[in-house]
């Protein structure tokens, strides 16, 4: 049904642009209404029940549901691939990005939004004023959490918000030996964030099924008159004009090309771009709306001269191979090329149960050597577990040196036993931006997260790494796994050190094999009336363009110090106030 509509108005109250994250709840909120009229419209078709599998998140990543993108060369990352261009996915579906990601809900630290308060004077978005929205879309399945911090948690949002009930026995181990080394077990979204915690997900309990935004808000809700979705249409430009009652610059619709044919629609209130953190900033700059220069050398009249696309930044992730001492610390043999068997599939939709159902992550967040905010954590270690493929030059495509890699897989391919940890600075400091390849809406756009742009990146990486795997070499989780003993190609372990202090060896292994980790943030930052650097003000609006506003995670003016998508429900929330506090 998502999908279906082939009719549309002339005309609505808002226009969304994008069905993401943040347009697909802003969507739905909006509509709550049935005096005001919305048009979602999506570039990407509706979501399928693959993408409501939680273990096809591993294979959905890539492919027919995302945008197929690719960073520039990275002149300090990537060396193991060819170019030193990595893929960069982006979701290009109903529910965007929450359609494709790894239903992570990991809100971000106290300090993020209290620094976005005071660092940056926006006031409103301090941790204590953006609490409220982050509960209001919460509906926290583990009854332990809520009650053991009730003022953090809500059990009446939308989005259901689990922990993953049967975890492998290595997780818990995992946990454990952090345990012995002193970080606590926590609730990364409670109090306190420092510690070690299997991380909850947006992942519905009854079902297993993903609870994207989409599904929250827009499944029940497309059965209401003043909701129009439209898939498959791609928005080119924003329609703007100079009102001749206020002499100023405002925006009164889109124009999108659905089926190679191109069409207008007009807003009576406000355009509202949630086309995410690449894509927003590209419609901004086609309308006319960036940076001055940029526009002019590509032949675009210049509207507003903003700093759009500029300040990007991510989480880069550095996988190190571990396998298992016992082949039963880890369950279903994690295969998750073959996951859809016909067992599996009956497991999930008649037991609600098996391989398919989860996708258990077991975090630790450490505070590097670096810090000097302790309770802030800087660096970040994922643990996830996932078998090298038999065939490993499916998964050597995209490197420099193929041979070379296929030789480093290849005593792994098909171990039951393997698993990996992610290690990711998570405070980043480097920056960079996004630009238009071309003035043809249908090309990428240029993506430069310009990662290690700020070695102090490199360095929190390095000491997260050692402190990781010096935990990993204590007695206690040696007897339940081994890292994969060989250094990886073109880095080499120091002849008179164990590996986890050989600094120049851990440096080189995160700057070879790197991987966005999905959460690029801040490509048209907010800021307050004196801040140059900023696209949008404290209440979403785009400078210099009345009734046109940006909510999506593009608007952070610093990327939080975890997985994004919990924040930036949070923006969307908070979004529909001001939306609604504005209405004509
Ligand atoms: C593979 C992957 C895994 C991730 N894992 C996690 C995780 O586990 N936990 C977590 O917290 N975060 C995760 N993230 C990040 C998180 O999902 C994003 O931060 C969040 O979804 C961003 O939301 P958004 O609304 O800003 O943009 P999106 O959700 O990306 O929405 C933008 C939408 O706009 C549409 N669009 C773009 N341009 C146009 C156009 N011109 N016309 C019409 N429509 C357009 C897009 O197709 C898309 O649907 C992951 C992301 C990815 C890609």
């Amino acid at each position: 049904n998502v999908g279906s509509r082939t009719q549309w108005n002339t005309t609505y109250d808002y226009i969304i642009v994008g069905a993401g994250t943040c347009g697909s709840l802003i969507a739905g909120r909006l509509t709550e209404n049935p005096s005001t009229t919305v048009l979602l419209i999506e570039s990407g078709g509706p979501a399928s029940v693959i993408t409501d599998m939680p273990v096809e998140a591993w294979n959905i990543e890539t492919g027919e549901f995302d945008w197929g993108y690719n960073t520039v060369p990275q002149a300090n990352a990537a060396f193991a691939f060819r170019n030193r261009q990595m893929v960069f996915p982006r979701g290009r579906v109903v529910g965007g990005s929450h359609t494709i990601n790894f239903n992570i809900y990991n809100r971000g630290n106290r300090h993020d939004f209290d620094y976005w308060a005071n660092y940056y004077g926006l006031q409103e978005w301090s941790f204590e004023n953006v609490l409220p929205y982050f509960q209001r879309t919460e509906n926290n399945t583990n009854r332990r959490y809520v009650e053991a911090a009730p003022n953090y948690h809500s059990t009446r949002g939308q989005v259901e918000v689990s922990s993953p009930p049967n975890p492998d026995p290595i997780l818990l181990k995992y946990m454990e030996g952090w345990n012995l080394q002193g970080l606590p077990y926590t609730d990364v979204n409670g109090p306190n964030q420092l510690g070690t915690t299997l991380i909850q997900q947006t992942i519905t309990i009854q079902n297993h099924t993903r609870h994207s935004t989409s599904n929250a808000f827009i499944v029940p809700a497309i059965g209401r008159n003043n909701l129009h979705v439209l898939v498959r249409s791609h928005c080119t430009r924003i329609l703007l004009r100079n009102n001749t009652n206020t002499n100023q610059l405002e925006a009164y619709g889109i124009e999108f090309v659905r089926n190679n044919q191109t069409y207008q629609v007009y807003a009576n209130q406000e355009v509202i771009l949630t086309a995410g953190v690449i894509n927003t900033p590209q419609v901004l700059m086609l309308s006319g709306i960036g940076p001055r220069q940029h526009l002019t050398d590509l032949g675009i009249p210049v509207q507003v001269d903003l700093p759009v696309g500029q300040g990007l930044q991510d989480h880069l992730f550095t996988p190190v191979d571990y396998l298992t001492t016992d082949e039963n610390l880890i369950q279903y043999g994690r295969d998750i090329n073959n996951v859809l068997t016909v067992q599996n599939l009956y497991d999930y939709y008649v037991n609600n149960s098996g391989p398919i159902t989860q996708v258990p992550i077991v975090m630790a967040f450490h505070s590097s050597k670096l810090n000097d905010v302790p309770d802030w954590p800087d660096g970040i270690m994922a643990t996830l577990i996932n078998r090298i493929p038999e065939n490993v030059t499916t998964i050597t495509g995209y490197f420099q040196d193929p041979d070379a890699w296929a030789e480093y897989f290849q005593p792994m391919a098909g171990d039951p036993r393997h698993f990996f940890v992610l290690y990711a600075f998570t405070l980043t400091r480097s920056r960079g931006s996004v630009r238009l390849q071309s003035r043809n809406p249908f090309d990428a756009p240029l993506i430069d997260p310009n990662y290690y742009g700020d070695l102090h990146d490199l360095a929190v990486v390095v000491d997260t790494m050692s402190a990781g795997m010096e935990m990993m070499e204590q007695p206690f989780f040696r007897q339940y796994a081994r890292i994969y003993p060989r250094s990886i190609p073109g880095c080499q372990f120091c002849p008179d050190k164990p590996y986890y202090k050989c600094y120049t060896y851990l440096a080189c292994h995160a700057q070879t094999l790197t991987l966005t980790a999905f959460h690029p943030t801040s490509s048209c930052r907010m800021g307050n009336s004196s801040d140059t650097g900023a696209c949008v003000d404290e209440h979403l609006r785009v400078r210099g363009v009345n009734n046109l506003r940006v909510i999506d995670a593009s608007i952070m003016p610093k990327i939080v110090n975890a997985n994004t998508n919990a924040a930036t429900m949070m923006i969307a929330e908070r979004g529909v106030d001001f939306i609604q506090q504005d209405a004509r």
